[in-house]
């Protein structure tokens, strides 16, 4: 917390010099009106005093209004930080660990308990440093003016100190459950929202409304919970105000008739009370906040101890000689027991086109996933271009290794923003010509600002396909891994892939996942896998002499094509 408040100290070193001047101007005032009090019986009330006290009204209140400014703009400040402290790191964790992770978790942590965070700085550092200053020396100057009716107001507001103590330790602990249940909450309707046609299709709505209601019910019992603490909190205060303002004003006036004290004296006394007791409240609500706040912290806080994925290393060298592009040895990679990949051998020659192939669910994904160290192996390494990928810095790595997923996502932002992606420095003739090479001149005519996904137009998967290949055609990585990369465009457009493989071949290595077999034929290696082993690796005609797996996919894959052919089979 300390680090996050480091940066903005000079305006909170401004807040707390107006904070303190103002508390300093309101403990002038009192004192001021007992000496108004004092003399009105006597004589008229002296000028001067009057305006000393009106100036000091004045300036307290300029005062407040400059810290509350001030505190208010750094705690914003801060919050800005936190949250690109926490969104860097988020996006820097390991990609197992955000796979495995809710996502709606995730957003509330960034939204809702950073926002949390923000009023505890905003609301609470201000109440509790003014309300501390005004509280002591309030404290002070009623002790200078009547001691022991000062003893009798310390003790009951130490009192309703202690009793509120155990709620707001509970009240912390329920905070967090609540700022938790949120989490989940968020994450189910996230869930609902990115799979929305999947529901409507199984017409699931209101099974999905179900368990959204049923989050939303258990944050709301929690949410009660809070409630109930916060609320047990009002009494104490209320009945220790009370109690202090009736004590003194009872003992006061006793004191007063007496003659032990005088009437300025007395209303000097009450006022300082009233400086007391306000200030007290607002400290012991702020402290009931502030322990939301500490909850939201530590959600935060667990999040930004995780460790991301290692930065830094060597920057990746690139081709250089006639060394691998990419190499794994005995490489293993596990998801759960018995489901991965493993003992790995695979070389990856420069500027050659390796295709991987196998059945649904062999690891072929995975085994790209790998190569682009997406995936830490748990055994065994990966090298590119023959150092090995522990030693690089993987950003540095990636830029060199472009990834095509199966699907091809595209950000939900504007074309330019997608083709950006491959080269910042892009400029727009060049962009549109890409987009014209792989087909989507139609896409670029309403202007690469076209939003695409959330929010803007939807892209077919073929369109999204050849989006990603425009991407490529614009990147200068040395390496490419394409994993299905023609399951969504017809056979019009496969043959424009093909073409565009050739060019990249000229600079490139690539490397392709496919179930069109007949595509891969040529491949200068072809890389076959089953249930997470590699079983062959050659080429189309040695492999259709050796490896019994590779005939079978070859054979179902021919009995597709002409099945797909032949009119009276379909
Ligand atoms: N994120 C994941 N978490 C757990 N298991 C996974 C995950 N991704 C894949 N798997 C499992 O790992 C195995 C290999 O999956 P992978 O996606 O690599 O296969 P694939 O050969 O690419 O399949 P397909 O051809 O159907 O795309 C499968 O059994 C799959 O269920």
């Amino acid at each position: 917390m300390l680090a996050l408040l480091r940066p903005h100290r000079r305006r909170l070193l401004a807040a707390a010099v107006v904070t303190l001047a103002a508390s300093g101007l309101a403990l002038v005032q009192p004192a001021v009106l007992q000496s108004l009090v004092d003399t009105a019986g006597t004589h008229a009330p002296p000028l001067t005093l009057v305006g000393v006290l009106a100036l000091a009204v004045v300036a307290e209140s300029l005062c407040r209004g400059a810290a509350v400014y001030h505190v208010m703009s750094a705690s914003e400040s801060v919050t800005l930080d936190l949250r690109a402290t926490l969104a860097q790191h988020a996006l820097r964790l390991p990609l197992r660990r955000l796979e495995t992770t809710r996502r709606g978790d995730l957003v509330t942590r960034l939204t809702a308990d950073t926002s949390l965070v923000r009023q505890v700085l905003a609301a609470g550092m201000i109440e509790v440093a003014s309300s501390a200053v005004l509280v002591v020396g309030s404290l002070v100057m009623m002790s200078l003016i009547d001691p022991r009716l000062t003893v009798l107001t310390g003790v009951l507001i130490a009192l309703a100190i202690v009793m509120i103590t155990p709620f707001a330790r509970r009240l912390r602990g329920a905070t967090g459950r609540y700022q938790a249940s949120l989490g989940v909450l968020g994450a189910e309707f996230d869930s609902a929202l990115s799979s929305i046609r999947l529901v409507r299709s199984y017409a699931a709505e209101d099974g999905r409304t179900a368990r959204i209601a049923t989050d939303a019910r258990r944050s709301w019992g929690l949410g009660l919970q809070v409630a109930r603490l916060s609320a047990a909190v009002e009494p104490v205060i209320g009945i220790a105000t009370q109690g202090a303002l009736l004590a003194v004003l009872l003992v006061g006036g006793i004191r007063v008739g007496n003659g032990e004290l005088t009437l300025g004296a007395l209303v000097a006394f009450l006022v300082y009370l009233f400086m007391v007791i306000l200030p007290t409240a607002q400290l012991l609500g702020a402290l009931t906040r502030i322990q939301a706040g500490v909850a939201a912290l530590a959600r935060v806080d667990e999040l930004m101890q995780e460790p991301t994925e290692p930065q830094g290393g060597l920057p990746c060298a690139g081709p250089g000689g006639v060394v691998p592009a990419l190499e794994l040895v005995r490489a293993s990679f596990e998801y759960e027991p018995g489901r991965g990949l493993y003992d790995v051998d695979l070389v990856v020659p420069s500027g050659q086109h390796t295709a991987i192939v196998g059945p649904s669910g062999s690891g072929k994904s995975t085994l790209l996933s790998l190569l682009q160290r997406l995936y830490e192996p748990t055994d065994g390494e990966l090298r590119v271009f023959g150092d090995p990928a522990a030693l690089l810095d993987a950003r540095s790595l990636r830029r060199r290794i472009d990834y095509v997923e199966q699907n091809a996502p595209a950000l939900a932002t504007s074309l330019r923003d997608n083709l950006l992606l491959a080269d910042p420095g892009l400029d727009d003739a060049t962009m549109l010509r890409a987009l014209a090479r792989v087909g989507l001149a139609g896409a670029a005519e309403r202007g690469l600002e076209l939003t695409i996904g959330d929010g803007g137009i939807a892209l077919s998967g073929g369109e999204r396909q050849r989006l990603a290949w425009a991407r490529l055609l614009l990147s200068s990585s040395d390496v490419v891994l394409l994993d299905e990369p023609t399951s969504n465009v017809d056979t019009a457009t496969e043959s424009v892939f093909d073409a565009l493989v050739q060019d990249l071949l000229a600079q490139r290595t690539v490397v392709t996942v496919s179930h069109r077999l007949v595509a891969v034929r040529s491949a200068h290696q072809i890389v076959v896998v089953d249930e997470g082993r590699i079983v062959g690796q050659g080429t189309h005609s040695e492999l259709l002499d050796d490896c019994p797996t590779y005939r079978d996919l070859v054979a179902h894959d021919a009995a597709r094509l002409s099945a797909a052919a032949d009119p009276a089979r379909r």
